[in-house]
């Protein structure tokens, strides 16, 4: 957490109000709370009543996909499609197709091009054949594992002759690119407030006030009766903060981590020369400043990953576990990344205090650690081209 999402942390979580409350404690914990709403909505473009806290991306990722579906259902019962990208995360994609299994929702997967970029005339050839049928779209704003910008616009004039709402998952964009919710048209927007410098628990959903959308948590009818439970009014306070902090560090901030992505980019290169860069060319400005996404031919993304930290570097490899097994990552599957390279993934993100002198940590250690990944994976078999 940021020391000063921290400080705001602290100073409000000594409050004794609860924000629900009519009492003086709970009318000062409640203005807390709505100025939060006020700067969180000043800082995506919003208005403060279209902003919904929730406990982060992930609830708010379910209420979007939940609610504005039984929203659009509840309205016309013919609406059953839900287009969602192919690359979308977890939080997104799960949801979805739980709906399919229990509420009668079909999932048509949007597929991307090589770069992990939505495909808007697939898109929009759904739409001119099934149109009526379409309860919502979900369309990230930014991929997590290869840094993709989405054309979201494309997506809301698309969708925008016929009415159907658009939600964006926006959690990995927001600090890193310009995200403005009115201007881009979508009905619903993600933020979370890890990603930013706040603390994790916390984030919201920005909705239009005019926005068909249920609750999936229902009780005492908070933050206007579509997501029940008492506010977590030091969390929201220091998420509003970092939030703050981190879109008013965005003109020098994003420059700066584009310019030590391109580096970290040229020195993987030549510290492994067989590394294969996934996801848009920087130089497109089609990619998340921070992200950097490799795939090692002949290595494990796991066996990669262990050694990089013992070697004190921290990556990603993007993928999930399934029985204690790695399975290769939808994102670079839907890219059409052959299974056995995409096995050998690693995503570095840079940050707010990423430096130099981390990328030279990794292109010094990567060598070693990429031979080494290398050879565990000869002796387990599981090497590129399926050898053994
Ligand atoms: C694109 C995206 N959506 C949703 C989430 C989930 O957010 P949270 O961890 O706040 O639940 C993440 C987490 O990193 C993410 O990268």
């Amino acid at each position: 957490m940021s020391p000063a999402a921290l400080a705001a942390f602290v100073g409000e979580a000594q409050r004794t109000g609860n924000a629900s409350s009519l009492h003086s404690a709970g009318r000062a914990a409640r203005r807390a709370v709505e100025e939060s709403r006020e700067t969180v909505a000043r800082a995506l473009g919003a208005r403060p009543s279209e902003v919904i806290f929730t406990a982060g991306g992930t609830e708010s990722d379910n209420l979007a996909i939940k609610g504005m579906f039984w929203g659009r259902r509840t309205q016309d019962t013919r609406r059953t499609r839900i287009l969602v990208s192919a690359v979308e995360h977890h939080a997104v994609l799960d949801p979805a197709f739980w709906m399919a299994g229990h509420a009668g929702a079909e999932i048509v997967l949007l597929p991307v091009d090589g770069d992990g970029r939505v495909d808007v005339d697939t898109l929009r050839a759904e739409l001119a054949e099934h149109a009526d049928e379409v309860a919502l779209i979900s369309v990230m704003w930014a991929n997590n594992e290869v840094g993709t910008l989405q054309p979201v616009r494309e997506v809301v004039r698309a969708a925008r002759p016929y009415g159907i709402p658009v939600h964006t998952d926006a959690v990995q964009a927001v600090g890193q690119v310009e995200v403005d919710f009115a201007a881009s048209g979508v009905d619903a927007m993600t933020v979370t407030g890890h990603k930013v410098g706040g603390p994790v628990g916390v984030g919201a959903l920005v909705a239009r006030r005019d926005l068909a959308l249920e609750a999936v948590l229902h009780g005492g009818g908070q933050e206007r009766g579509v997501r029940s439970g008492t506010l977590d009014g030091a969390a929201i306070v220091a998420f509003a903060v970092a939030l703050e902090e981190t879109v008013a560090a965005l003109p020098e901030r994003a420059p700066r981590l584009a310019a030590l992505r391109d580096r970290l980019v040229e020195q993987v290169r030549q510290a492994a020369p067989g590394a294969v860069l996934r996801g848009p060319d920087p130089a497109s400005g089609d990619r998340l400043p921070g992200n950097a996404h490799f795939t090692f031919p002949g290595a494990e993304g796991d066996s990669l990953l262990y050694l990089l930290d013992s070697a004190g570097v921290q990556a990603s490899t993007g993928s999930a576990c399934q029985a204690g097994v790695p399975q290769p990552s939808h994102v670079l599957l839907a890219m059409g990344v052959p299974e056995a390279e995409a096995r050998g993934a690693l995503r570095f993100s840079l940050g707010a205090t990423s430096t130099q002198a981390d990328v030279d940590r990794l292109a010094a250690a990567l060598p070693g650690v990429v031979a080494r990944a290398q050879a565990a994976g000869l002796v387990s078999g599981r090497t590129m081209g399926g050898a053994a």
